[in-house]
């Protein structure tokens, strides 16, 4: 048996590929990030051959770095940032247009008009755990197809393929239009708003709806199993593809939430919170998503309640990229500490609307409680003071569906580094918040899965005894400040409401 398992992480700012061993030790990593392209207010979308190259290049470049051999490679698995929408044609490979990434807002129009067919809201809401919102794939699908010169022509052919980042990155790793294979899983399709969440397979009147030919749509496969192997050119030639989740899937599989009622928050992009409920799908009462956190192969389904929120470090990335007020993501915590609080102002990012709770697309971003008062200092405490609120949000909406409270948080993330926020989050939830030695769980839950379905781990138990604690912050607010700054928060967040007015 190979000693190692690798994993290729697609996410929103950069394409990784790490290797661990048997305990879940990061053995080598390689990163790139890709361009971040904005080419109208509200538009987000990525090169896909760019994320493709950058791939190749951290597969190399991560075995490389460990002075590792494909043949000492015993699986690789796939983990994405989701719902990114991509077309392309199978016998060439290019893509029709570029990636539409998650946060882009330009199907506020399909949406609409998508809600007021017959079933509106709620049928999307019972077929498929989500609500009517421009965060998801198909309505951005549709809008390739009705905006793309000839790209409904082509699709209804049969010579387009649409797919999520970890479909795509899967059909080129396999060969691309010289044999790749057109897979996804469940947890990718469960954020399309076109798969059935009872059935896992693709509703046909959905994509009826919304004119998306069934035929463009890859195979649903289970998160852990051998989809192929990496074609003969690649660096990891040969190894078995053998494990699929959504980054924030993984992200939850990876920190061991394996029973009903463990939840994990990733601070990255966006911040989600993802609480495992089982194999009971539970419909939100509160403005939660409900999805698919995995399928081990022909295991059955376990379903996850979701607090997604758009932005949380990419505020942090505004402010360092369009205001220069800080050169660096890990400087903000510097500024924040030159003062006791926030000095009274708020910061309502709602740059892509507001996700979780809300799912208002007319919300724009809004700073509120401006003075004369108030400097860097405040404001840099504002920025990472809107993480932990926006995370307070949507566990308070996960604690009155489930009906038991939260006891403690683990979280994994590029901004769980930062201390201040952490003793913040501690404080504005009133629970415990917790930091696993391995932080970097999303890789490590693809490895999981690719490394459970060649049999180089056993069992889930593995993954349970490989966890392990590195820090914990407890609260140390007083409930009365706690509850006074929630409070501001929360009229702070109705002040963007409305903002964009559709027609
Ligand atoms: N010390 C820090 N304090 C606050 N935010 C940080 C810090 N370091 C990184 N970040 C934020 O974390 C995010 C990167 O996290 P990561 O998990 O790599 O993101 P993703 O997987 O979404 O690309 C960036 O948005 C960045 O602004
Ligand atoms: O790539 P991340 O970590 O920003 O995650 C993005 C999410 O999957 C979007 O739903």
């Amino acid at each position: 048996m190979a000693s190692y398992v690798a994993a290729v992480d697609q996410g929103t700012t950069s394409t990784r590929t790490m290797i661990f061993d048997h305990s879940g030790n990061v053995v080598s990593v390689d990163q790139r990030e890709h361009e971040q392209i904005f080419p109208k207010a509200g538009w987000v979308e990525h090169n896909a051959e760019e994320i493709w190259a950058n791939t190749r290049a951290t597969a190399a470049g991560a075995l490389a770095n460990a002075d590792l051999t494909a043949a000492e490679i015993a699986a690789v698995g796939i983990t994405n940032q989701r719902e990114t929408t991509l077309v392309w044609d199978r016998k060439t490979g290019k893509p029709v247009y570029n990636a539409i990434v998650w946060q882009d807002t330009r199907t506020d129009r399909i949406v609409n008009e998508l809600g007021a067919l017959g079933g509106g809201q709620e049928r999307y809401r019972e077929k498929t755990g989500l609500p009517l919102a421009t965060y998801f794939s198909g309505p951005k699908i549709k809008w390739i197809l009705d905006n793309v010169d000839g790209a409904r022509q082509r699709a209804e052919a049969g010579d387009l393929l649409f797919g999520n980042m970890d479909t795509w990155v899967l059909w080129n790793m396999t060969g691309g239009p010289d044999g790749g294979i057109h897979v996804t899983d469940p947890t990718n399709a469960s954020r399309t708003m076109l798969m059935d969440l009872d059935t896992l397979s693709w509703d046909e009147s959905i994509a009826a709806d919304m004119g998306i030919p069934l035929s463009m749509l890859p195979e649903i496969r289970s998160s852990s199993e051998e989809y192929g192997k990496v074609r003969e050119r690649g660096a990891l030639a040969g190894v078995p593809i053998a494990g699929i989740l959504g980054d924030q899937q993984a992200a939850t599989f990876g920190q061991a939430c394996l029973s009903p009622g463990e939840a994990k928050n990733t601070y990255g992009t966006g911040n989600f919170v993802l609480l495992n409920t089982g194999t009971e799908k539970v419909l939100s009462q509160n403005g939660l998503l409900t999805t698919v956190c995995y399928k081990i192969g022909d295991k059955d389904t376990v379903y996850a309640l979701e607090g997604a929120i758009a932005v949380t470090g990419s505020l942090v990335q505004w402010l360092r990229d369009n205001l220069q007020m800080i050169t660096s993501a890990a400087e903000i915590e510097e500024h924040a500490r030159t003062v006791e609080d926030n000095g009274g102002a708020y910061f309502v990012p709602a740059f892509s609307g507001l996700f979780a709770p809300y799912w208002r697309s007319d919300a724009r971003g809004a700073i509120v409680g401006l003075t004369r008062y108030v400097n860097k200092g405040h404001l840099a405490r504002a920025v990472l003071e809107a993480t932990a609120f926006q995370t307070r949000e949507v566990i308070d909406a996960m604690n009155a569906d489930s009906g038991v409270p939260l006891k403690t948080l683990k979280v994994d993330g590029g901004m769980v580094v930062n201390d201040l926020l952490m003793q913040f989050q501690a404080d504005i939830l009133g629970v415990s918040v917790i930091r696993p030695k391995v932080a970097e769980t999303t890789a490590l839950g693809a490895a999981y899965a690719a490394g459970l379905a060649v049999k180089y781990w056993e069992s889930e138990e593995d993954i349970r005894s490989n966890w392990a604690k590195d820090k914990q912050w407890e609260p140390s607010m007083d409930e009365s400040r706690r509850e006074h700054e929630y409070h501001n928060w929360k009229k702070a967040v109705t002040k963007t409401f409305g903002w964009v007015e559709t027609d």
